[in-house]
């Protein structure tokens, strides 16, 4: 898919349902004040999507940045979690305000959620997710997503709002996603350097693609930076879903950046759709196995992980918990729905079929991850 057809409304084959994500370094002023004639032609670019039939569900960063400046808190890093929380709680009411405001202006209800990613992990939250979403935008709703900073904390966080956006565009099934940020795309190297290039185009999010990326944020006010947006195109391109990193910084971003196709896109790499997609999406995990070159090998000819070729098993993980499977140089190769817990794997692995009744003390199952549950990384 072509920038130019992520972003044309007016062409027939266009994506039908579009995720817009908008850093906090776009929506917030350096005295923490919402760039409110910025955001109107947002929301003008929003009406004509919606005009031409294309849901949209927006995810606003900002609530942090707006909060800390009415509390005087300090920025970034120096400020204190309980002082981060305050002032997401205190900035997140004003910008679902001026969300409400705006979007009224042009006779558009707006619907607020906030969600942590833990909702996401857990299979009946995220499905109660997408069916709300599905259900807003049936109504002509435009949703405004944020992580729901007040409560969410280290492991069961985001923490930035491009990884947040890729999940929530898999869990109302978009065909695209556009993240606004503060530069015209991804660099080969930090586009501060004079002989940064953008890439226009990016088939597969590869290590040499993630080296061009760091985590600083250009403005201060973000987070992650280009390596958050990194992640997030890997959990898109995976769902089949198109990703543009796209400049926000002046009027009317979408046109500009369709009229200059100035803008990196991540192309599609697979369509994992429904339940395969929401297991390869998934982040946050009580364990992992390792498993041998052999087994390397069947699993991504479409084979299930047998015992036989595992070779370790770390954690505390339970049967039916989804885990990421690792090859002896540790690399991620696959996540799963693993059969047994972590201490059956353990006192199985290496083991054939013949050989495991008489350790487990009942018959054994097919597999420890069967290829139905299996998801390619
Ligand atoms: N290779 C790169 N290409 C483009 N930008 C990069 C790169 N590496 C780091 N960056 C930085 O990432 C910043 C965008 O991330 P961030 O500040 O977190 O934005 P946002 O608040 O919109 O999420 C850019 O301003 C840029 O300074
Ligand atoms: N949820 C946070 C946003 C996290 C964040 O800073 O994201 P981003 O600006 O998109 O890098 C907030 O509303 O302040």
């Amino acid at each position: 898919m072509p920038i130019k057809t992520l972003l044309d409304f007016r062409d027939p084959e266009a994506c039908k349902r579009m995720v817009i994500k908008i850093g906090s370094a776009l929506l917030v002023d350096n005295s923490g004040r919402v760039e409110v004639e910025w955001l109107r032609t947002i929301v003008n670019e929003i009406w004509t999507a919606r005009e031409m039939g294309i849901d949209v569900v927006v995810v606003s960063s900002g609530s942090i940045a707006i909060g800390a400046k009415q509390l005087d808190f300090e920025e970034g890093g120096r400020r204190t979690l309980a002082e981060a929380q305050a002032s997401a709680s205190v900035g997140q009411i004003e910008l679902a305000s001026v969300w409400r405001q705006l979007l009224a202006e042009r006779d558009l209800t707006a619907a607020q959620m906030l969600l942590t990613l833990d909702d996401f992990e857990s299979r009946r939250r995220y499905l109660n997710i997408s069916a709300t979403l599905r259900r807003l935008l049936k109504s002509g709703v435009v949703p405004v997503v944020n992580e729901n900073d007040t409560i969410a904390t280290g492991e069961i966080r985001f923490g930035d709002n491009d990884r947040l956006a890729a999940r929530v565009a898999q869990a109302c099934q978009a065909d695209g996603v556009i993240l606004l940020t503060d530069v015209d795309g991804l660099y080969d190297k930090h586009p501060d350097e004079p002989d940064a290039e953008r890439l226009d185009e990016v088939h597969g999010v590869t290590d040499e693609i993630h080296a061009m990326a760091d985590t600083e944020s250009g403005s201060g006010l973000g987070s992650g930076g280009m390596t958050a947006k990194l992640l997030a195109a890997e959990i898109a391109e995976k769902a089949g879903i198109a990703l543009a990193i796209v400049n926000g910084k002046a009027e009317n971003p979408l046109a500009r950046a369709m009229a200059s196709q100035a803008a990196t896109l991540f192309l599609p790499q697979r369509d994992e759709s429904g339940r395969r997609a929401w297991i390869g999406g998934r982040m946050r995990f009580a364990g992992s196995i390792k498993v041998d070159d052999g087994c390397v090998r069947a699993v991504r000819n479409g084979k299930s992980v047998l015992a036989a070729g595992v070779i370790g098993a770390d954690g505390d993980f339970e049967r039916g918990d989804i885990i990421p499977v690792f090859d002896v140089t540790g690399n991620m190769i696959a996540k799963g729905l693993v059969e047994y817990d972590a201490n059956d794997v353990e006192a199985i692995m290496g083991m054939q079929k013949d050989d495991q009744e008489a350790i487990l003390g009942h018959a054994p199952r097919s597999a420890v991850m069967h290829r139905d549950h299996l998801v390619l990384m």
